[in-house]
C-alpha cells in the first residue's frame, strides 16, 4: 500500500489532532504517503485533499478541535454521495481511509467499504464515549475533566448562596460522560437517559442533604434525559433543554433557590489531557498498522489497556453497556 487518507468527522473531540499526528507520522515511518481530507465526508466528496508530511502535524498534539476540520455531511448518507466519494479517493490513488469520529462516522465508513470496496479503519473519538469495543473514546477524558472543573467552580457559588444547581452535560443519547463526571465531581444526583429517575426521590435527597447540613446541591443532568417518559431531543439552535424543567420542578417542590447551568460546547474544546493524547497516539498508530496489514471495515480500540481490532459493525451496533454498578456507587457516595 502506497497511499492512505485520514479524516475527522462528526462532533469534534479533544485529541483528534493528536490522532491525526500519530496516523501521519506512523505512516511516514512505514514508508506510506498520507493525504488529509478537510471537512470530513464533505471533503471526500469534493476532493478537498491536502498532502500531509511530518511537519504538517507539528505543534498540534496539544491543541483541541481538529485542524482538518469536521462536518456533518448529509450527501454522504446517500449511495450516490458515497460513490462520488469513492471516485475521488480512487482518482487520488488512495488505497485506505482512516476515519476518526463517532458512531455516525463509522456507519458511513462501513457503508463506503461495503458498497465501493475502499478499505476503511475507524478510530473512536467522541466525548460521549458511546462506542462499543473500546473502553474509552478519544476526547472523553478531557471532557470529563472540563465538567469536573465546572462543577467545582459552580459548587463555590452554590455554597455561598445556599442554592441547588442543575448542571447540564452533553450527551444527546448517552450518559457515560455525565455518570463519570458526576461521580468524580461529587454531584448529589446524576440523571442520565439510560436510567429512569424519580423526581420525588431527587427532591427528597436534596431536602435530606440540607437537613443534614449540606448548604448546596449539584444535580448533574445529561442533555438527553427524559421527563415523565417523554422522548426528548435537545435542539441546540434554540437552546431547549430539559434541565430548565428539572430546575423548575426542584424549585417548586423543595422551595430551594435553584439555578440552571448549561455547560454546552465548552465541553468539546480545550487542550487534550495526557490520557487523551496517549490514547489518540496509540490508536492512530494502530489504525495505520491495521490498514497496512490488510484489515478493512474494522475499528481500533483500547480494552484493558491493550489495543484491539474489532469489526466496525460490532462497534456501532454493540450497544455499549451502561455501568449500572457505577451508577449505584455514585448514589451511595453522594449521601
Ligand atoms: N447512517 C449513515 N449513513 C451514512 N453516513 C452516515 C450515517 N450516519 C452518519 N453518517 C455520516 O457521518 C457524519 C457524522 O455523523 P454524526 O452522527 O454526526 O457524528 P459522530 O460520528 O460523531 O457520531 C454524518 O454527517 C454523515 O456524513
Ligand atoms: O455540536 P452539535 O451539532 O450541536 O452536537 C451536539 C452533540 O455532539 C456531541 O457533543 C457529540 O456527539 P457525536 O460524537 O455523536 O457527534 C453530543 O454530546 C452532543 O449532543
Ligand atoms: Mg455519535
Amino acid at each position: 500500500m502506497k497511499k492512505i487518507a485520514v479524516l475527522t468527522s462528526g462532533g469534534d473531540a479533544p485529541g483528534m489532532n493528536a490522532a491525526v499526528r500519530a496516523v501521519v507520522r506512523k505512516a511516514i515511518y512505514d514508508g506510506v504517503e498520507v493525504i488529509g481530507v478537510n471537512r470530513g465526508y464533505a471533503g471526500v466528496i469534493d476532493g478537498d485533499f491536502v498532502k500531509l508530511d511530518k511537519s504538517s502535524v507539528s505543534d498540534i498534539i496539544q491543541r483541541g478541535g481538529t485542524f482538518l476540520r469536521s462536518a456533518r455531511c448529509d450527501e454522504f448518507r446517500t449511495k450516490e454521495g458515497r460513490q462520488k466519494a469513492a471516485e475521488q479517493l480512487r482518482k487520488e490513488g488512495v488505497e485506505g481511509l482512516i476515519v476518526i469520529g463517532g458512531d455516525g462516522s463509522f456507519t458511513g465508513a462501513m457503508l463506503l467499504n461495503e458498497e465501493t470496496g475502499i478499505r476503511t479503519i475507524g478510530v473512536p473519538a467522541t466525548i460521549d464515549n458511546d462506542i462499543a469495543c473500546t473502553d474509552d473514546a478519544i476526547g472523553y477524558d478531557t471532557a470529563m475533566n472540563t465538567i469536573i472543573d465546572a462543577i467545582s467552580k459552580i459548587r463555590d457559588t452554590a455554597s455561598s448562596h445556599e442554592r441547588a444547581f442543575v448542571i447540564e452535560a452533553m450527551g444527546r443519547h448517552a450518559g457515560f460522560l455525565t455518570l463519570a463526571a458526576g461521580l468524580a465531581g461529587g454531584a448529589e444526583s446524576i440523571l442520565v437517559p439510560e436510567m429512569k429517575f424519580d423526581m420525588d426521590k431527587v427532591c427528597e435527597n436534596i431536602q435530606a442533604g440540607y437537613e443534614e447540613g449540606k448548604i448546596h446541591s449539584i444535580i448533574l443532568v445529561a442533555e438527553g434525559v427524559e421527563m415523565d417518559g417523554q422522548e426528548f431531543t435537545t435542539n441546540r439552535d434554540v437552546n431547549e433543554s430539559n434541565a430548565f424543567l428539572i430546575g423548575k420542578e426542584i424549585n417548586e417542590r423543595t422551595g430551594f433557590e435553584t439555578r440552571v447551568s448549561i455547560l454546552g460546547h465548552i465541553q468539546r474544546g480545550g487542550s487534550p489531557t495526557g490520557r487523551d493524547r496517549l490514547l489518540a497516539s496509540r490508536l492512530g498508530a494502530a489504525a495505520v498498522n491495521a490498514v497496512l496489514s490488510g484489515e478493512t471495515n474494522k475499528m481500533v480500540g483500547l480494552i484493558h489497556n491493550k489495543v484491539e481490532v474489532a469489526e466496525i459493525r460490532d462497534a456501532i451496533e454493540g450497544n455499549k453497556e451502561f455501568d449500572e454498578e457505577l451508577y449505584e456507587l455514585a448514589n451511595i457516595l453522594s449521601i
